[in-house]
């Protein structure tokens, strides 16, 4: 089937309907869409092009084939060109700049129509830190759109630059009083919860993507992102945890030590993830998770 131009619902049928499996560097099955490999053709060649002594590194592998040329951006954004460079990022060398893409976070839940939970995650890293990271919704105020409401906007774009700023969003604490995790929706097993369960929560929100879940700490709706897996890779966590980190917040691994986003490290995060938002004691929950949870993530 091949999409209408201009009908979306047509359009996002088309690409969850060519979802097949791919095998995960972990042995399990892991969903890769049309939607995933067309995004990152689109991204790495838009940035190849621009950038082309920088090593791009997507979650879909190299991509080799042409791009139609209006797949191809290469404008800027004025209002992020105006910004003050942090003094840090002002002389670095092309080569040590590390692009970490992954063209669709959340797939799953993409697959299942749950599509504000999709994100796009380009992150910056340069030497072994996540230096700055975009973290683009594309569904955000879809459901409300389809369900007839007035949106203002379809669609949106957050970012940050460690030491630089953020944008797209109002970085908003999380409610004092209470504890509110958020983990995985589709990636879960008996340590993920044994984690949970040690932190005592008051709530739990079990939702898609690492984007989505970095994206419900920067804006105050919960307070931790806890995942005791070895699932996520580094461009699942390399744009939130930059975006994360601009905002006053953490992203380690439930070790308490940071990941290294070099061109040569390995791709898993076999440390599992723990994400504070800002104003949140990360080392109180380091502290609060049992010995056989860190145990299962050496
Ligand atoms: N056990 C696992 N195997 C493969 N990928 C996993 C995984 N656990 C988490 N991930 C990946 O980590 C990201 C966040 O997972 P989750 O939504 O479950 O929190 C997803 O990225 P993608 O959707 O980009 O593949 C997901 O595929
Ligand atoms: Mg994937
Ligand atoms: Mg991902
Ligand atoms: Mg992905």
């Amino acid at each position: 089937m091949k999409p209408r131009s201009g009908d979306w619902a047509v359009t996002i049928d088309f690409l969850q309907e060519a979802a097949s499996l791919s095998n995960s560097s972990n042995g399990k099955n892991d969903l890769q869409t049309e939607a995933d490999r067309s995004a990152q053709r689109c991204i790495l060649a838009s940035l190849s092009q621009q950038f082309p002594e920088v090593t791009i590194i997507g979650e879909e592998g190299p991509s080799f084939c042409e791009v139609p040329s209006d797949w191809v951006v290469t404008d800027s954004d004025p209002e992020v060109l105006k910004m003050a460079c942090p003094a840090y990022l002002q002389n670095i060398d092309d080569k040590d700049v590390v692009i970490w893409v992954d063209p669709l976070d959340g797939t799953s839940e993409y697959t299942q129509g749950l599509l504000e939970h999709v994100t796009v995650l380009i992150g910056v890293a340069v030497g072994d830190r996540a230096v700055g990271g975009v973290i683009h919704q594309p569904y955000y105020n879809y459901k409300r759109q389809r369900e007839g409401g007035e949106v203002e906007e379809m669609g949106r774009t957050l970012w940050g630059i460690v030491g630089g700023g953020v944008g797209g969003f109002v970085p908003t604490s999380a409610p004092e009083g209470c504890r509110i995790l958020t983990t995985t929706r589709s990636h879960s097993t008996p340590v993920v919860q044994a984690a949970l369960d040690a932190l005592q929560p008051d709530e739990v929100i079990r939702v898609g993507g690492a984007g989505h879940k970095v994206m419900m700490l920067i804006e105050g709706k919960a307070h931790a992102y806890v995942f005791a897996s070895k699932g996520c890779k580094k461009w699942d966590t390399c744009a939130p945890e930059a975006v994360l980190i601009a905002t006053g917040g953490r992203l380690t691994d439930l070790h308490g030590d940071s990941y290294k986003y070099h061109k040569d490290i390995p791709h898993p995060n076999t440390g599992g993830v723990l994400a504070t938002g800002r104003g949140q004691d990360h080392d109180w929950y380091l502290a609060k998770l049992p010995d056989a949870v860190r145990q299962a993530l050496v």
